[in-house]
């Protein structure tokens, strides 16, 4: 990472090193010799959210990998919270319980339990499946589950069986059990693949209200219409490095970017 002097005296990367929630500087992983990360550095600010693009085998999905702990980098730092956590020493339920949740692409709700339910067996500290669905919940418990059905607008739908939803509800719901975890970070992949154009455009509106209520988003996306409407600082990976970062029109804008992804 370039590190030009900040005013205050710290090199901009110290800076980010202690402000960042998401801190990523030199990470590289090899499969078989091959750099699926090649010192890939980026950070995350409190409260940000992220857009990351790029054509298939950028290695976005690794990226997602060794935030998580699935994957640990050969080489590089990965910082959470303000460079206080080295995630890297981390395993995947350690790194979960820190507050990164995370969204795969597709929806993995259990289809034979209601939409409730669903919500119930995610709420924070509830590690055992089937007590927490026979107990009663707390009033705190309650009124987060009401919360979050209003933010994932499935309140009319909370007594269906989740296998009763259609594609866009269920990822939705999947959205909403991360929420009853209370994630710092929700890492996001390809939520609206396979999604009408009225479900994509809600699921802007909602990770946007989920970014606004405080949560910081990474969400990895290749359909451009839902990126724009995120309205967010888009990164461009290709062969495991930032290849460009900025607005949507000024990454869209980059000769690099349409060569190796837009134009293709
Ligand atoms: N476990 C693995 N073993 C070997 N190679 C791997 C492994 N995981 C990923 N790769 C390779 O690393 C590169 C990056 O893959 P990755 O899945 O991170 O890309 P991506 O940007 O998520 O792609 P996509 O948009 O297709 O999901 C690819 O060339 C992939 O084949």
């Amino acid at each position: 990472m370039v590190a030009p002097e900040a005013p205050d005296g710290l090199g901009a990367e110290k800076k980010s090193l202690t402000e960042a929630l998401l801190y990523l500087d030199g990470v590289t992983v090899t499969f078989d010799g091959f750099r699926a990360l090649n010192s890939l550095s980026f950070t995350v600010d409190p409260g940000e959210m992220r857009a990351i693009i790029g054509p298939n085998g950028a290695g976005k999905t690794t990226m997602m990998d060794v935030i998580t702990g699935k994957t640990r980098p050969d080489k590089g730092d990965v910082y959470f919270n303000g460079g206080t956590t080295d995630l890297a020493k981390l395993d995947e339920t350690q790194i979960a319980t820190l507050g990164i949740g995370r969204k795969f692409q597709k929806p993995t709700v259990f289809e034979s339990h209601t939409v409730i339910d669903n919500l119930r067996l995610a709420l924070k500290g509830q590690r055992s499946a089937l007590p927490n669905i026979f107990r009663r919940e707390s009033a705190a418990e309650r009124a987060l589950i009401d919360e979050i059905f209003e933010t994932i607008k499935l309140t009319d739908h909370r007594w269906r069986l989740g296998g009763e939803l259609s594609h866009g509800q269920k990822q939705w719901l999947e959205i909403g059990m991360l929420l009853a975890q209370d994630p710092k970070l929700l890492l996001v992949d390809e939520p609206v693949a396979g999604m009408t154009d009225a479900e994509t455009a809600q699921t802007a509106e909602l990770l946007r209200e989920i970014n606004a209520n405080g949560h910081s988003v990474v969400v990895v996306e290749h359909d451009m219409t839902f990126v724009r409407d995120l309205g967010v600082r888009v990164m461009c990976l290709h062969e495991g490095s930032v290849l460009a970062e900025g607005t949507l029109d000024q990454v869209s804008a980059n000769e690099r970017v349409i060569e190796v992804y837009l134009g293709r």
